[in-house]
């Protein structure tokens, strides 16, 4: 058996297509949408993850406001940055790219964030509303691996999904999103802490592996006809490699490649925060309800 590969740039064009139309539609109304992008040091992925933001602004028509600092800036440099695009008119929603160096606070600059301008529904008070099941810009790689799912019909409501990592960006968040009514998931999350990992990926309908440790997940961890998302990467001598081992090919119903699963998808559901951002301001500035 090889498994079903779950597109995630053939989904990403999908979603261009869509928010091609409601940018237009945003410019003719005055408020062409803007991605802001605040990058500390020359970390060649963060780098050319950035750059790669800024190219999609530009086939789709959103303003792009790059702020670059160097590796040795201060918080205060960063909190500088910070209250500069939290000002900026032009700019509808934007991200601090993550992993900031060690010397700063990362959670003191997601703090600083406008939380109506947090493109990557990391903000404190943004993740607070989501727990609360209130309107939120939702994480951007829970929300690509979740339409991806959905994408390819995996079913979800009463899914076993077991999560493999902690981390802020995916980890700790996609339960709170599968863990909805709408989705109705039952989620278990493992970590470094996780007695028998194996056991625990065994029983899943759905593993996500965001450990960003290489080929942790192994073809005797997956039930035969799981769907799995590899959302880890790790940049080796012999390039960058997911978090699952070529061989689950054999024996899942779905895997996302890696490169070209979930990545596109983090990129798009980050336009689709700040298209949607966009459009709600417009919508109150008519007057309707957001
Ligand atoms: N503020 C944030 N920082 C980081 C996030 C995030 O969501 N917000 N996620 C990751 C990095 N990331 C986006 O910033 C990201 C990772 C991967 C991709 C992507 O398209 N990957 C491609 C391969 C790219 C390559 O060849 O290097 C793929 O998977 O096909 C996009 C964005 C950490 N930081």
């Amino acid at each position: 058996m090889t498994a079903t590969a779950l597109d995630g740039k053939a989904t990403r064009d999908e979603i261009f297509s869509d928010l091609r139309g409601r940018v237009e539609a945003l410019t003719a109304a005055g408020r062409t949408p803007g991605l802001g992008t605040i990058l500390v040091g020359d970390d060649p992925g963060s780098q050319a993850y950035v750059r790669g933001k800024h190219a999609d602004c530009a086939k789709l028509g959103i303003a792009s406001i790059r702020r670059d600092l160097p590796a040795d800036a201060t918080s205060a440099d960063i909190d500088a940055a910070i209250d500069d695009l939290n000002a900026d008119p032009a700019c509808t929603g934007y991200i601090v790219q993550l992993p900031l160096p060690n010397h700063v606070d990362a959670t003191a600059a997601l703090e600083r964030i406008d939380p109506r301008k947090d493109a990557d529904g990391l903000h404190p008070v943004n993740l607070g509303r989501l727990v609360l099941g209130a309107p939120a810009p939702l994480p951007c790689t829970p929300r690509g691996v979740i339409h991806l799912l959905r994408r390819y019909d995996i079913p979800l409501d009463g899914a076993r999904v077991v999560v493999v990592g902690r981390g802020v960006t995916i980890g700790r968040t996609i339960g709170l999103l599968l863990t909805r009514r709408s989705e109705n998931a039952t989620v278990t999350l493992c970590h470094t802490g996780t007695r028998d990992l194996a056991a625990e990926v065994s029983r899943a309908d759905i593993v996500v592996a965001a450990a960003g440790s290489p080929h942790l997940i192994t073809p005797d961890m997956v039930a035969p006809g799981a769907a799995v998302v590899d959302v880890g990467v790790s940049r080796t001598d012999a390039g960058l490699v997911g978090d699952v081992h070529p061989d689950v090919w054999e024996v899942a119903g779905h895997v996302s490649p890696n490169p070209g699963g979930v990545g596109p998808l983090t990129r798009a559901f980050l336009l689709v925060n700040v298209v949607e951002q966009a459009e709600s301001e417009v919508a109150a500035s008519a007057g309707a309800p957001v």
